[in-house]
């Protein structure tokens, strides 16, 4: 109905505005992009779902290749592994993305890129009431098959520390079955192989597993010890990481004094953060992966090669402002941005271009809250990371440092001499936030000691994970798989021909023989853009190579 309509014809409708999006992409040769913003729960993910459905629909009448599919399948993953159940909305994405469709002049679908941003990593580790981990934990807890249960030591979602915070009825087990079933299947459409998948369980797995590490200590509060024994040596089981090695980093931090270096117990506090830390890293650097991973199979590949120009759509489903009873530096972020977006919309006023009814929306010149923020050298972020610094520093000192700063700006509300927290008026209404972690979180990096444990990981997978650059090393990984495959792709040739030709004279047909060598032309021609994203150097070349031929069949 509303393919080459123009907008305000027809009723609005979200498919109005992907058909508006792609005609002025073609006919004014300009990439576009839609922006989406709105409350948690108001809609913005369901509606950019429908936009990519609508525009790779319009782009398949032109014949489109298989990035649609890959799309498809990126939903239900970066939603398992990005999304929970809130107070708000029982699927809300724990994270922004922007989705860029890539179109060829004729507006066919050529590839597709996702950002992801700002992934809220404490969800992991604690929440308020009525809120849940990520999605993906129940779906792996209540999903698993008996061997998987037993491949990855499962126990059932009250026994893990990091899911009982939350009165959690599991009558539901059903539909979180069906949904682990749906998550493999989309896990298939984006290209990752059966080993990729159990890797990514096994550390969702040894995150759970994490929060069940318990200290005791001295009467000073240091560290003494650390158990239960069975859960370490489950957690150096499934991050293949010697158990010592994590006992040290999971007790003791180095620090470095006039070129020695200390290793010194933490404190129990100290302790607690730095295993929560462990596993809110894990999960985020996992996170990264995934969606670098999607990124290396939406692209295509031909791109890379040739250059094609070529014309984009964009899609930001960013969060919307914020206000819950306890916001803290993530709802200071999202509602920065929120500012951000608001200063844009407000200098480019198009919705009456939309035929929608409006009464004329006002709107507050936000410049100065933007400034409060960002601008150098007092702006709250440049405060922020002044005090994130300072060894000594605390976040008492960072309040006190804010409000010394601010105490003129009407919009910069300070409480109650004895509050942690600072209130701050933006367009959409006053939010009052705890102090309590900003500079934590705003440091927020991989701990060294993680970091050089997880690079002794027997598991490629896990160093891969914690490397300084990702991506240099995810193409790096691909050159080296895709060499050692045609390597093997050689050897076995050599060793099929000469088996053909000891046959020749006994059992094997001519018909066998060229099934064999078409197998071979069809999967060398195809080889390097299948998946062998990862470095899998520890496993034996013919399991990697059958592993990729049964993918590339069931893509095919
Ligand atoms: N177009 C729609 N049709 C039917 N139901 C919808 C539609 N849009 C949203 N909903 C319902 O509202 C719920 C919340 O929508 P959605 O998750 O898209 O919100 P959101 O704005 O992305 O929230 P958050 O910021 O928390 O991620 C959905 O789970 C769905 O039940």
């Amino acid at each position: 109905m509303y393919e080459d309509q123009p907008l305000g014809k027809l009723s609005p409708h979200i498919y109005a505005v992907a058909n508006a999006a792609y005609r002025a992409m073609l006919g004014r040769r300009r990439d576009q992009c839609v922006v989406i913003s709105g409350e948690s729960g108001s809609g913005k993910t369901e509606s950019s779902s429908y936009l990519v459905h609508c525009l790779t629909a319009l782009s398949q009448k032109r014949y489109a290749g298989g990035a649609e599919r890959t799309l498809l399948g990126a939903g239900p993953v970066l939603e398992a592994f990005g999304n929970a159940t809130t107070a708000q909305n029982n699927n809300s994405s724990r994270f922004g993305k922007f989705i860029q469709l890539n179109y060829l002049e004729s507006g066919v679908i050529r590839g597709a890129i996702i950002e992801k941003y700002l992934l809220e990593k404490s969800r992991l580790v604690c929440r308020d009431e009525n809120e849940r981990n990520y999605h993906v934990f129940y779906y792996l807890l209540m999903g698993a098959s008996k061997e998987e249960r037993k491949e990855f030591s499962l126990l059932q979602p009250h026994e893990y520390h990091y899911l009982q915070q939350e009165d959690i009825c599991f009558e539901d087990d059903e539909s979180l079955t069906h949904e682990f079933k749906r998550l493999h299947q989309a896990m298939e459409m984006v290209g990752f192989l059966s080993s990729t998948k159990k890797m990514i369980f096994s550390i969702l797995s040894a995150i759970m597993y994490l929060g069940n590490v318990a200290y005791g200590t001295t009467e000073e509060g240091e560290v003494l010890d650390v158990g239960p024994d069975n859960v370490l040596s489950t957690l150096s089981d499934l991050l293949k990481v010697k158990k010592e090695r994590l006992v040290s980093a999971l007790t003791k931090r180095r620090a470095v004094v006039s070129n020695d270096t200390l290793v010194l117990p933490y404190l129990l506090k100290e302790a607690t953060t730095a295993r929560d830390s462990m596993a809110k890293s894990l999960y985020s650097a996992l996170f990264d992966w995934i969606v670098l991973h999607i990124n290396h199979t939406l692209l295509n590949r031909r791109d890379m090669q040739e250059s094609v120009s070529c014309l984009s759509i964009g899609i930001l489903d960013i969060f919307g402002f914020e206000n819950y009873q306890t916001n803290s530096f993530e709802q200071f972020c999202i509602n920065y941005t929120t500012e951000k977006l608001h200063h844009y919309f407000s200098q480019h006023e198009e919705y009456l271009s939309e035929g929608i009814s409006w009464s004329t929306v006002v709107y507050t010149d936000n410049m100065g809250c933007i400034d409060m923020f960002s601008k150098k050298p007092t702006g709250l972020f440049h405060l922020l990371d002044e005090e994130s610094n300072l060894p000594q520093a605390t976040d008492g000192t960072l309040l006190n440092k804010l409000k010394q700063h601010h105490k003129d700006n009407a919009l910069f509300v300070a409480t109650a001499v004895m509050e942690p927290a600072f209130v701050i008026q933006h367009f959409a209404g006053r939010v009052k936030y705890q102090i309590k972690d900003f500079r934590e979180k705003n440091m927020d990096h991989m701990r060294p000691d993680v970091v050089l444990l997880l690079r002794g990981s027997e598991r490629a997978f896990l160093r891969q994970l914690v490397c300084s650059s990702p991506v240099a090393l995810f193409r790096w990984g691909i050159l080296r798989a895709t060499i050692r495959i045609i390597a093997t792709f050689n050897a076995l040739a050599r060793e099929r021909a000469k088996e053909a030709s000891r046959r020749r004279n006994s059992k094997m047909t001519l018909g066998e023989i060229r099934k064999n060598s078409r197998a071979f032309d069809r999967l060398s021609s195809h080889s390097t853009s299948l998946d062998f994203s990862f470095d899998r150097s520890d496993e034996h070349p013919l399991e990697v190579f059958e592993d990729i031929f049964a993918n590339y069949e069931k893509r095919k």
